[in-house]
């Protein structure tokens, strides 16, 4: 029988006995640890001398194989259970540490209670049979995340456990010492969340395993839909249960899933050192992290000089209020829009009929295959087969073609020159050949002959390789051709568009498209409506079927084009997709705001769509002022978590020098008072390098100053200088706003901008401008 309320030495009392068991644990597993490492390195010490070594016959050579496979075996077995050893050597430290974190006592109904403690990894008993610790992710765990003492049930994979929660406790334990205990009837719940989000932030993500709440736990352990689709606020934990559930699923599927099946798209470099150490922290090795960024490079990145987003966000920033600025703002909005995705995808259709552009296949002046003929073959090939199909159709007959063609230039000049020239590699070779097929015997007349055929066949090849190597990679397709085509023809266009119209600036586009394309450059608004018609017109070739889970941090940066183009190249993959609309600072994704990208791409029943509401960041006072950046409507439901500290304060300063006065001063006085992650954020790159020269001056050498940059992947303790888009998705204990002026943050599309950059912060929140302040900000109440 549990008792309820039990008195702290009890439970201090069950530690010890916790932390027993674990040091036995400790113990024999280190022991174990010795013995194996012991093992690994007298068999790589020895593992000549066991293996028998002979090369006489080819029995010998088979002997000599085989005990080396037997040893390399061997070694490999015990270096992984070295492995086990170490990973639980490493574990059980940890729990010697902080073996749980919470209790719940359970009565199942018609059952027992059930005292169970809640910790990041489980802990069994030395007879196998008693559970010391539950795992945070076993069904049972939910329990604490989801119900406070009274009814409550639990899935388990095939049901509901229904009873009552009777107790629910929670602890912190550090070092081995119970620091603080609580019963959630206490009314202080949420004293533990208080405590957790008033220490300072690091230059990595940390777990919130002993604090995750239940509309988050409802995320991390979703099984049912394929996609999910998350909404939250600012601070609200995304990112956070994105990394959970990573670690929850590596857990309930621990037999199937492993680590590299899993990507997490993340917005920058900087975001991907951020969240690198999280899963390592859980004791579970990390999924695979990409930018989208490293998918336009992988296919467009060898021809093309394409433009990445900052250099886009760098350049529209640089161009702002100019004539041609304001046109290229217009298209990248465009471009990113639903109505520029459906026309594209009503091309794509008319581009089943007729239309796709092919480069035709030369050598010298000779025409090998026209791109007339490629095309009577590409459209000869019925449509319901497909891009793909009709694709590696002609391919097949261009591989033909190919080879007829090399035999059709025996006897042509060209090759006889270069016969003539062939290498002695090609002449021995061919003569081994020739010798090989019956030549170069008494009975055999025409052997010169015969060479001089396969020297001839053998540098037409080569003379030809680049054009196979091309036709391998379907280069004989132009997908950029294809691409400009609906910029050369008006018609064309409004065929294709949803409501048969031209978009505002369509001429300008159209120009820039011929300019940019013309010098082998892509604009980044190009880039993935390229590459997506690019990989449709070859049949969405380059899948990875084994990738089971996609997250997709930051969602309502992607454009509609990306969102499809991932789901197309991950057709197994679940996704889970979190974003928040009020943080799109991308003009590309402005147009579409929300995520109808997203939730298009699986049927209704197998989606779900959550919003996270409350802001665990920033405190009250952050949050409260944060709203007020944004319109009333996009503020309405969010709500900051109890917590309070300073006040945001707002000042007007004279000019970059001054601000850099203020901001040095500040850096100081927060330094002093032990803030350990400051961050000066400026809206670009430019300004960001200004900031820190202006500072650095300021400084002594002693003030930790980084400038971050688009190539840094870590981020540094200390004061950062960060470029606004860089310091998305990461938090700062303090944020100094480097000039939020009417200048860099006047206009409308500046509003979620400066939105983001303000909810960075976890306790500080201090403004500065130059010139009026930006519209969007609101004043402060002292
Ligand atoms: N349940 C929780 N317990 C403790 N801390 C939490 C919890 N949920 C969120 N946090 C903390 O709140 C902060 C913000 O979390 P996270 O970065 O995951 O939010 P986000 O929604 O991805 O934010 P943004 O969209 O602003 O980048 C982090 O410091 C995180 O540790």
């Amino acid at each position: 029988m549990a008792e309820h309320n039990a008195p702290r030495l009890e439970e201090e009392q069950r530690l010890r006995d916790t932390l027993e068991q674990v040091s036995r644990r400790l113990r024999k597993e280190m022991a174990l640890l010795g013995d194996r490492r012991d093992d690994v390195v007298g068999i790589r010490q020895e593992f000549w001398d066991d293996v028998r070594m002979s090369f006489t016959d080819s029995t010998e050579v088979e002997e000599t194989w085989r005990s080396i496979m037997q040893q390399a075996e061997l070694l490999a077995e015990r270096e992984r259970s070295h492995r086990v050893a170490s990973e639980a050597v490493e574990r059980l430290t940890k729990q010697f540490d902080s073996p749980y974190f919470a209790r719940i006592d359970f009565k199942e109904r018609g059952g027992p209670d059930e005292v169970i403690y809640i910790g990041r990894a489980s802990l069994v008993g030395e007879d196998g049979d008693t559970f010391w610790v539950y795992d945070w992710r076993a069904p049972i765990s939910s329990l604490f995340y989801d119900h406070e003492p009274g009814p409550a049930s639990y899935a388990i994979p095939d049901g509901v456990m229904t009873g009552e929660l009777l107790l629910k406790r929670q602890f912190v334990i550090r070092a081995g010492q119970m620091k603080h205990m609580f019963d959630t009837s206490e009314t202080v719940g949420d004293e533990i969340l208080q405590t957790v989000l008033s220490e300072g932030s690091d230059t990595s993500m940390k777990s919130i395993v002993a604090t995750i709440q239940k509309e988050q736990n409802r995320i991390i352990r979703d099984e049912k839909h394929r996609l999910l689709v998350v909404q939250g606020a600012a601070g609200s934990g995304k990112t956070s249960a994105a990394l959970q559930r990573i670690a929850y699923l590596l857990y309930r599927y621990r037999e199937t899933l492993k680590p590299d099946q899993i990507i997490l798209f993340s917005p920058n470099p900087v975001f991907k050192g951020y969240v690198s150490r999280v899963l390592p922290d859980l004791g579970e090795a990390n999924m695979r992290q990409m930018t989208f960024r490293e998918l336009i490079e992988a296919r467009l990145g060898r021809r093309f000089e394409v433009e990445d987003l900052f250099a886009q966000t760098e350049a529209l920033a640089g161009a702002a209020s100019t004539a041609d600025g304001t046109a290229r703002e217009r298209a990248v909005q465009y471009k990113g829009s639903e109505h520029y995705f459906t026309t594209v995808e009503n091309y794509l259709k008319r581009l089943e009929q007729e239309g796709v552009r092919f480069r035709p296949l030369r050598f010298r002046n000779m025409t090998i295959a026209s791109a007339e003929e490629m095309a009577e073959h590409f459209y000869g090939i019925r449509s319901s087969e497909g891009f793909g199909i009709r694709a590696a159709g002609l391919r097949k007959w261009l591989n033909e073609k190919l080879k007829a063609w090399i035999d059709s230039q025996l006897d042509e000049k060209w090759v006889e020159e270069a016969a003539e020239l062939a290498d002695i590699e090609d002449v021995q070779r061919a003569f081994v050949d020739v010798r090989r097929s019956g030549g170069f015997h008494d009975e055999t007349f025409d052997d010169e002959d015969q060479m001089s055929a396969r020297i001839r066949k053998r540098v037409a090849e080569d003379a030809i390789a680049p054009l196979i190597k091309a036709v391998r990679g379907y280069r004989f397709m132009d997908p950029v051709a294809t691409y400009q085509e609906l910029f050369y023809s008006r018609t064309l266009f409004t065929a294709c568009a949803p409501d048969g119209r031209l978009p505002p600036g369509w001429d300008w586009m159209a120009l820039r498209a011929e300019e940019t394309l013309g010098r082998k450059t892509i604009d980044h608004e190009d880039a993935t409506p390229l590459m997506y018609l690019a990989e449709a017109l070859e049949g969405f070739r380059r899948v990875e079927g084994d990738i089971s889970h996609v997250f997709v941090d930051e969602a309502q940066d992607y454009s509609p084009f990306q969102a499809a183009y991932l789901r197309r190249r991950y057709p197994r993959a679940r996704m889970t997709v979190l974003g928040d609309f009020n943080q799109a600072i991308y003009l590309q994704s402005q147009q579409n705001g929300g995520f109808g990208g997203w939730t298009r791409l699986m049927a209704p029943e197998n989606t779900a769509v959550w919003k996270l509401t409350t802001s665990y960041r920033s405190t009250r006072e952050i949050v409260e002022y944060t709203k007020g950046i944004l319109s009333p409507e996009d503020a309405a439901s969010i709500t900051p978590f109890d917590r309070s500290g300073e006040a945001p304060t707002v000042t007007a300063c004279r000019d970059g020098a001054q601000i850099g006065e203020r901001i040095a001063s500040a850096i100081l006085e927060l330094t002093a008072s032990g803030y350990g992650t400051i961050g000066v954020i400026a809206k670009t790159s430019q300004v960001s390098g200004d900031a820190y020269a202006l500072l650095k001056e300021r400084l002594s050498d002693e003030v930790p100053l980084t400038l971050v940059t688009g190539v840094s992947a870590e981020l540094p303790k200390g004061v950062s200088v960060i470029p606004s888009y860089l310091a998305k998705g990461i938090e700062f204990d303090a944020v100094l706003v480097w000039d939020a002026g009417a200048e860099p943050y006047g206009r409308e599309q500046d509003r979620k901008l400066l939105y983001t950059v303000c909810t960075r912060a976890l306790h500080v929140l201090r403004v500065y401008y130059t010139g009026e302040p930006s519209p969007w900000l609101p004043t402060p109440t002292k």
